[in-house]
């Protein structure tokens, strides 16, 4: 059987490439990024040079030295944000699936602290590493946001700003250990059931081991290659409300196949406060307003609660309008 080719745009917002489209007039690529958003809820995002890819590499490795920790070492990652009480810092979900996740992990204190309570006597490598990636990741989010607003005309620098400053980051760390897993070969196993995710708009990474799949408008399950160079966006259930109904979440999981295990990282965007459907979005005779304002954070037991109904079922059961 041959290669099906993946139909998933790939968006090229390395510096050369935006550095060329300046010089060329600009090529619209706020118009392509919401394309993506609207026609498949995700995209591949080109972005860094190729010595930062190189950083990348090492960030897998780092994952693999703090999921290789005692469990009781893990277990001392708790939830220090109390305004998200139903997040824990790390989970057990399998024997072969654990995470860690990391609140407000855009601010170093918290990459600093983390790597403290994981190696008391220091992983200065984690810190560095870290920090650079998720500095990266940030100034990624903030660009596709800003290229989102752009694209639906909303121009407003002040609703941009109080926008971004108004976000909070959660990095979920996931490894997945399928050496564990001895006695099944051959057998592909879910790693992940279909979902979608509560936040704003999602990145994720991953080392080379596939896995990664979302579904398609048809009901197909496409499987994620990652270009080279490349992170992959999803738009999540608050972007669903934030977009007026324009933009559906992504339907995503996780299959796992073969005894290399597996690393991910997800990068999460929560608004501290209040989604709500911009004027622009709302005035439309095709989209009349669909949803009420809510709290984010008043959302996620909702989500968790619900998690695998649809999520336009589970967005109206909360904030239908
Ligand atoms: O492991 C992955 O690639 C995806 C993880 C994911 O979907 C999630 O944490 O919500
Ligand atoms: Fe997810």
């Amino acid at each position: 059987m041959g290669e099906i080719s993946c139909p998933i745009p790939v968006i090229d917002l390395s510096e050369e490439s935006m550095n060329e489209a300046a010089g060329n007039g600009g090529i619209p690529r706020c118009n392509q990024v919401r394309e993506a958003m609207e026609e498949f809820g995700c995209f591949f995002v080109v972005y860094g040079s190729d010595s930062e890819m190189m950083k990348r590499g090492r960030v897998f490795h780092l994952l693999k030295e703090l999921f290789d920790l005692p469990i009781e070492t893990k277990m001392k990652n708790v939830n220090s944000n109390p305004e998200i009480p139903s997040i824990n810092g790390y989970n057990r979900l399998s024997e072969i699936h654990e995470n860690a996740n990391l609140f407000n992990a855009t601010e170093p204190a918290t990459i600093q602290s983390f790597a403290h309570l994981m190696w008391p006597s220091g992983n200065p490598n984690f810190c560095e590493t870290f920090e650079t990636y998720t500095k990266r990741l940030l100034e990624l989010h903030n660009l596709i946001t800003r290229m989102l607003f752009e694209s639906y005309g909303i121009v407003d620098e002040e609703y941009y700003h109080s926008h971004i400053n108004s976000m909070t980051y959660i990095m979920s760390l996931t490894g997945y250990k399928t050496s564990n897993k001895v006695d099944q070969e051959k057998e592909k196993f879910v790693g992940l059931r279909p979902h979608t995710d509560s936040d704003l708009i999602s990145i994720l990474d991953q080392n080379g081991v596939q896995g990664l799949e979302v579904k398609a408008k048809d009901g197909t399950w496409i499987p994620i290659h990652f270009p080279p160079s490349s992170f992959f966006v999803i738009a999540s259930d608050a972007l669903l409300v934030w977009s007026n109904g324009r933009i559906s979440p992504c339907v995503h999981r996780v299959i796992l196949e073969g005894k290399e295990d597996r690393y991910s990282i997800g990068m999460f965007s929560f608004l501290k406060g209040t989604v709500q459907i911009p004027h622009k979005l709302a005035d439309h005779p095709h989209y009349p307003l669909k949803f009420k304002p809510f709290d984010h954070f008043a959302y996620i037991p909702f989500y968790k609660e619900n998690k695998y109904l649809p999520a336009e079922e589970r967005i109206k059961m909360f904030c239908g309008a």
